[in-house]
């Protein structure tokens, strides 16, 4: 049981078109994010979004504080967000306990000093899946759960991208400094999520595949439109998209994914959009 952590730098798109399959891996590929007993978490030089897991089984799991903060405690200068991918769990927060449920949602602001993880069953532990942000204000720490949702459909079975959008942590939801969540699910037969593609030069984003079935994988494409590159991604894995980068994906099965933003604006709307026949 403990706490790991990684550090990513930021690049430049010039450097990062000369990238080979593995140093694109290592820059921008998060795995091992839900490890049992184990709070797991990579520290973005992207607008400083740390993204990561906590799987509580039979103890609780504490999400301390890491030397690159050089912080008291986690959320002394942070936001969080929280989205449960596993079983029932709680996340307790300076005392506070709030029951998670699949695919429910937390917003926990700035200031708060104590956060537990725990699992209601160790057969079958919560997957707490996390992306903080440097935040300046105190936002109250508000449960989203899936009927609090806006929820928006998007795309068509004839484009294989039918998709239903549901957001969690943004500005028509509550109140936050930067941060910004929610989480896409693929219908049946539906693969391409983000299709058409877009850039945001505001906010960076990390995107995290869950539901991806045993044995089928995830074409996860990114770089500047005209310059497009390609990760292989499987279940409960993370990718940090640059500010200058399309993110979008084909998976060789219907899939749902988390999306998380950090940066300029809290203008979910506010996107380039780059159409199938102009990216390169
Ligand atoms: O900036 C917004 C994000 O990229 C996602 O919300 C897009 C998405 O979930 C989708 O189109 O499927
Ligand atoms: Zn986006």
């Amino acid at each position: 049981m403990g706490l790991k952590y990684e550090e990513r730098y930021a690049t430049h798109p010039a450097d990062a078109k000369n990238y080979d399959t593995n140093r694109l891996r290592d820059e921008y590929l998060v795995q091992n994010i839900m490890e049992e007993g184990n709070v797991n978490l990579t520290y973005s030089q992207y607008d400083r979004l740390i993204v990561g897991g906590a799987v509580p089984v039979n103890e609780t799991l504490k999400l301390e504080s890491i030397d690159p903060l050089k912080a008291e405690y986690f959320l002394e200068r942070r936001e969080l967000g929280i989205v449960n991918v596993g079983g029932k769990g709680t996340v307790s927060v300076d005392g506070e306990v709030y029951e998670l449920d699949y695919k429910e949602a937390l917003y926990v602001g700035k200031g708060k000093k104590e956060i537990l993880f725990s699992s209601e069953n160790a057969e079958a532990p919560a997957h707490f899946y996390m992306n903080s942000a440097p935040a300046h204000e105190i936002f109250p720490t508000v449960k989203i759960g899936r009927e609090d949702a806006i929820i928006i459909e998007l795309g068509e079975p004839e484009n294989s991208n039918r998709r239903t959008l549901n957001k969690l942590i943004v500005s028509d939801t509550i109140k936050t400094n930067q941060l910004q969540m929610g989480m896409t699910e693929l219908h049946p037969g539906s693969v391409w999520n983000t299709m058409p593609a877009h850039t945001h030069s505001r906010r960076m984003e990390a995107y995290f595949y869950f539901e991806v079935p045993k044995g089928q994988a995830i074409c996860h494409f990114m770089g500047e439109p005209k310059e497009t590159r390609h990760l292989w991604m499987g279940n409960e894995e993370a990718v940090f998209s640059p500010t200058w980068s399309i993110h979008s994906a084909a998976g060789t099965s219907n899939y749902t994914f988390i999306w998380g933003m950090g940066g300029e604006n809290l203008d979910y709307g506010d996107m380039d959009i780059c159409q199938p026949d102009e990216l390169r």
